[in-house]
């Protein structure tokens, strides 16, 4: 049997907290044939790639190495992780200075080395540096994806489910807007099975009460603090978002999930990043699901998105 196929590659850069929970949860998907790490920090790369390699017998066969910028060219994906990560009581928003400057450096040695495929952008503020890496990358809009609100949602659903005792792959709902402190919940979408959730609520669990659902927002909106207070670093969660995005891409799954892309006019927005729900498949972003959403919502989405255009100017000035 001939095989002709060209193997899959994913490029991780900043092989951090969330770049090697990415890297790990990668080869434990079986999701990619091969799998090249970067860092400035040359040695952990190394390290890691020993490490990872040698898991490979337990999982499956993946071919890692701690990789150069020119190992881009052939990639199918470039994940960018690196960058400075909130300190306890920082908002994403404060890491924007530092974390264009480098990303503008990341970009740009990506590009030169040639390479064609899809960007995926983890690094905070996660929809500004979407936005950034589509303008120093030149690239089309649909091959630069932020993981946007994928882990807010995560994190959404998760909390229903457990409130509501049902398993959160019952659970239908999202988180859009910034992926940060503006962010909303789209309560008139949200649903337990094929119920809306007040319905559920009605005719299920009569003790629920708005406020509890509302306090839920409110741990989903705040959960990278709690867990920055903690530990120090959020990374396993968003690495499984991240894996997931990587397979919906690689395998052409066309999922709906609400990644940071650019909008063109949808919720009357334009010229920004930021988490909606879009199809995403082999090609990108395919196209942005645009959402019935009620008076409120679309309030709390012009207003999370006027915040981030506010926040975005610092970027023009590294250009
Ligand atoms: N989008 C999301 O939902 C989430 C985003 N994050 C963000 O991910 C980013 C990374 O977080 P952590 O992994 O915890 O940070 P970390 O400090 O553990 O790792 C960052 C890595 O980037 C590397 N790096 C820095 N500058 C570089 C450059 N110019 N070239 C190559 N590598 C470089 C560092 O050496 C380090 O290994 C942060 O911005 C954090 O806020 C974290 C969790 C969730
Ligand atoms: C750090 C971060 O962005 C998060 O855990 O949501």
């Amino acid at each position: 049997m001939t095989v002709n196929k060209q193997p899959s590659r994913v490029v991780v850069i900043g092989t951090g907290n969330v770049g090697s929970s990415y890297a790990f949860s990668l080869i434990n998907q079986n999701i990619a044939d091969e799998m090249v790490l970067i860092d400035l920090n040359k040695e952990k790369t190394e390290g890691d790639a020993m490490d990872l390699n040698h898991g490979v017998p337990f999982g499956a066969p993946t071919k890692i190495w701690a990789g150069e910028y020119a190992d881009c060219k052939d990639a199918d994906i470039v994940v960018i992780t690196a960058g400075a990560n909130q300190q306890p009581g920082e908002t994403r928003l404060d890491l924007i200075e530092k974390n264009a400057k480098i990303f503008k450096v990341i970009v740009n040695s990506v590009m030169d080395s040639g390479f064609d495929g899809i960007f995926l952008i983890a690094t905070n503020p996660v929809d500004i540096l979407s936005y950034a890496t589509w303008k120093f990358s030149g690239l089309p809009m649909e091959r630069v994806i932020g993981s946007g609100t994928i882990l807010d949602t995560a994190r959404f659903r998760f909390m229903l489910g457990d409130y509501f005792g049902i398993d959160v792959r019952n659970i239908h709902g999202f988180i859009m807007g910034e992926h940060g402190d503006t962010e909303l919940p789209v309560w008139s979408q949200t649903r337990i099975g094929s119920e809306h959730v007040s319905r559920y609520m009605e005719k299920y669990k009569p003790d629920a009460t708005k406020e509890d659902l509302d306090k839920i927002f409110v741990n989903v909106r705040d959960a990278a603090y709690h867990i920055i207070e903690r530990k120090g670093a959020t990374h396993y969660a968003i690495a499984m978002g991240l894996a997931r995005l990587t397979r919906t891409i690689l395998r052409n799954e066309h999922s709906i999930l609400t990644v940071s892309t650019l909008l063109n006019g949808e919720y009357g927005l334009d010229d920004l990043y930021i988490g909606v729900p879009a199809i995403v498949s082999r090609n990108g972003v395919e196209r942005i699901v645009e959402t019935d959403l009620n008076e409120k919502e679309t309030r709390q989405l012009h207003h999370s998105a006027q915040v981030l255009k506010e926040a975005m100017k610092p970027v023009f000035e590294v250009e």
